[in-house]
């Protein structure tokens, strides 16, 4: 059966935009945050991406049936006739235990829980919920409407069913599953683009390059879309540092440690476009003025 009711909580960059993919697929969701303010946001830049997307012609149908199927909420009461609930909250085993565990509570015994994490091993969360044959990994890239991959990862206890139901959900929101079937802290993607990432890092920290310098570097001679650095200030510093850490702790390996540069800018409140000041700083409207101090 495929899924047709989805419950998100956490609606800030990804879980707004898991919304808007399963409400261009026709499939229902609720989208639930602690904040109202950030449904509100969330409201806005949904209408305004699918909104262009549908002008394309790359999403089908109108603008006002994409919205009518997403309900925004502050209770997870909705949770309970869901068949698919995501989990999209902070990159911290705390937060996300709490909130999964709050989830166990009143899901379904049959639905699908599933988190958004960047690196946290999916056995590790999936010890905070009654059923963990249902818990699984479903790890979408930013900006979700726009990059088609999605990282399926399985837990130690994932069932065999839970992860097919899991993949046909991903395919049927003209996603590409890329599945991952052996669990561990940064899946697949992330371990590959995290450690250059970091080194990237320390390039500027050590004084070789400057953060613009890079990112045209990666762009014009490795033929990447966007910069590193870019791609971070979208990313949001927080969530690059909470990936890397959780990454760290659970290995202890030394090429995991976040550098110093970046540990330093989320302790000044520096997260990227959402702050105005990351790597880049940013206008009202989001526009780059330049790049920030180191
Ligand atoms: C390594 C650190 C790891 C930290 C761990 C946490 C992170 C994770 O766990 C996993 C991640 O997500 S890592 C990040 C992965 N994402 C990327 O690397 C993004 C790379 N960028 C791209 O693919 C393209 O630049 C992209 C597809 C974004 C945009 O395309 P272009 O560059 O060709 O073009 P633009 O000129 O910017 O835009 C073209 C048209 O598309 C419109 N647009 C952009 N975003 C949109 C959106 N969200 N919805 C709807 N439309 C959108 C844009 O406005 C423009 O439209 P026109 O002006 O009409 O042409
Ligand atoms: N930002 C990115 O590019 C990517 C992030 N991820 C992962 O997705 C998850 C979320 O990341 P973002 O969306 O960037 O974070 P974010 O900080 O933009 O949004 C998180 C949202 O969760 C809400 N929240 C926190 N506790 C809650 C609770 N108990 N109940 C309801 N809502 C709650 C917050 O109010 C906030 O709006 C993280 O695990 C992150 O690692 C995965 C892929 C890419």
């Amino acid at each position: 059966m495929a899924v047709q009711k989805v419950f998100i909580v956490g609606g800030g960059t990804m879980g707004r935009g898991i919304a808007q993919v399963c409400a261009q697929n026709g499939i229902s969701v609720v989208l639930c945050d602690l904040e109202q303010k950030v449904l509100d946001e969330a409201k806005k830049q949904i209408s305004w991406s699918a909104g262009k997307l549908i002008e394309k012609g790359k999403v089908r149908g109108q603008l006002d049936e994409v919205m009518g199927l997403i309900e925004f909420g502050t209770s997870l009461d909705k949770a309970a006739d869901a068949e698919m609930i995501i989990e999209v909250v902070f990159e911290n085993l705390e937060v996300k235990g709490k909130v999964l565990g709050q989830i166990g509570e009143v899901a379904s015994k049959d639905a699908l829980v599933a988190s958004n994490t960047s690196a946290i091993p999916i056995t590790d969360l999936a010890a905070f919920v009654p059923n963990p044959s249902r818990v699984l990994g479903l790890h979408f890239f930013n900006p979700v409407p726009m990059m088609a991959a999605v990282e399926v990862i399985k837990g130690k206890q994932t069932s065999q069913e839970a992860l097919s139901l899991a993949r046909e959900f991903v395919e049927s929101m003209g996603k590409e599953p890329i599945m991952v079937m052996r669990d561990c802290p940064g899946f697949v993607i992330n371990r590959i683009n995290l450690p250059s990432s970091m080194e990237a890092m320390r390039v500027v920290e050590e004084g070789v390059a400057s953060v613009e310098d890079i990112d045209k570097g990666v762009k014009l001679a490795l033929g990447r879309r966007m910069g590193i650095f870019e791609t971070g200030d979208i990313v949001g510093l927080d969530v690059t540092l909470g990936s890397l850490s959780a990454v760290y702790e659970e290995t202890k390996d030394p090429r995991w440690h976040p550098p110093m540069i970046l540990r330093r800018k989320v302790k000044a409140g520096q997260l990227g476009k959402k702050t105005g000041t990351g790597w880049y700083r940013y206008d009202n409207e989001g526009k780059r003025l330049g790049p920030a101090d180191e």
